[in-house]
């Protein structure tokens, strides 16, 4: 779900619930209305006419606006949601029409209050974005003001204006609310998604070299096996072994040997990063490559520059030109041969190595 999306999701939540709050606030107000104009007022049916005026221009106002912003930008309002809004629109007709019909108190601070009430939800319902929300308001707010202005004079238009200002503020910070709030959950989302594929990252990585580990390279030679079987391709697999390794271990101490894998790791990195190829650490001073659409003369060509430029290293602790490796290759050109190509490897390194090492070898 993109940015957009999540804030029309919350906005549809808001709607709902400030569908469900509106009617809650207009049956209880209602239930009070009706007590106090049955139990407690004489001139019901008068002040009843007057309001009931104003509230149907409201309820025309806002419908047709609601047809009018579907009509021009219909992607704002989807079909559910017309028909959620229009069903909340005729409850809530109904329930203001019997609160019209028996209002009739004389009191000047109530009637603003419900004309803001209208307002608010009208607002809240309209709004899929800010501007869309003033668009809408603007017109009801200003004709409730002139409306006030001429029939209750300057004090009572201020004093409504008060109201709507109030009201206006509310709607602009639920809307900055939800912003922050999405804002937060997908900042969070990213966070999560991101240490997810740490933990996928780290779980494959040899955290010495930062090559692929075991694990990462037989997810590689998964990928690889895959592709040969639905491409036809052959690919090929390079075994590469730090000649006495131990030896330089024991001599110039754990760290060098650690430069010396880390060098190793960055030297064949380098040498295959033009091909489509991985490279892995298998063992201890063992590493695998794996060379996708292989050619001999390829591997050929990888395995001479591996040697090259590790026979030309220079390495810290240990000096200048003094460390090799010994390959052995085997290129597997029918899936017949996938689960012999590591063997066959292994064959071609041992053979290199009883050749004299610092050299390479491919399996036939
Ligand atoms: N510094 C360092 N040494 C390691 C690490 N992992 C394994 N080793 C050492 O690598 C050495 C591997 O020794 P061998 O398998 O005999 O390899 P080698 O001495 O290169 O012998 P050949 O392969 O026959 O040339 C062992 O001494 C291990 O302790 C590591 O992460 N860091």
């Amino acid at each position: 779900m993109n940015y957009d999306d999540a804030i029309g999701e919350e906005r549809r939540k808001m709607i709902s619930l400030s569908g469900a709050w509106f009617i809650v606030v207009t049956l209880t107000l209602s239930a009070f209305v009706l007590f106090y104009a049955y139990f407690l007022d004489d001139n019901k049916y008068i002040t009843a006419n007057i309001y009931s005026k104003n509230f149907a221009f409201i309820y025309v106002l806002f419908i047709s606006t609601l047809w009018v912003v579907r009509t021009l930008n219909p992607s704002y309002l989807d079909k559910n949601w017309m028909r959620n809004a229009s069903i909340l629109i005729f409850i809530n007709g109904m329930i203001w029409g019997g609160v019209v019909f028996c209002y009739i108190m004389e009191n000047r601070l109530l009637g603003p209050v419900f004309l803001c009430l209208i307002v608010l939800f009208c607002g809240v319902v309209s709004g899929y974005t800010l501007k869309l929300i003033t668009v809408y308001c603007l017109p009801i707010f200003s004709s409730l003001l002139l409306a006030t202005f001429l029939k209750n004079g300057l004090l009572q238009t201020m004093y409504m204006s008060i109201i709507l200002s109030g009201v206006w503020f509310i709607i602009k910070t639920s809307d900055s609310l939800i912003k922050k709030r999405i804002n937060k959950e997908i900042a969070t989302s990213l966070i999560l998604e991101k240490k997810a594929y740490n933990a996928h990252h780290y779980a494959q990585t040899d955290y010495l070299t930062g090559v692929f580990n075991r694990r990462g390279f037989e997810n590689e030679f998964k990928k690889t096996v895959s592709n040969c079987l639905i491409q036809q391709k052959p690919f090929a697999i390079i075994l590469v072994d730090i000649d006495f390794f131990k030896k330089i271990n024991d001599t110039f101490g754990h760290i060098a040997g650690d430069d010396c894998l880390i060098t190793v790791a960055d030297k064949i990195k380098s040498c295959i990063k033009f091909y489509a190829s991985s490279v892995s650490r298998y063992g201890g001073d063992e590493f695998i490559i794996i060379i996708n659409d292989a050619t001999s003369a390829k591997v050929e060509m990888i395995c001479h520059d591996i040697k090259k430029s590790i026979n030309e290293s220079s390495l810290k602790l240990i000096g200048e030109r003094c460390i090799s490796v010994t390959q052995g290759a085997a290129i597997c050109n029918n899936i017949k041969s996938v689960n012999d190509i590591i063997n066959d490897a292994d064959k071609a390194l041992y053979e290199a190595k009883e050749n004299g090492r610092n050299c390479y070898r491919i399996a036939e």
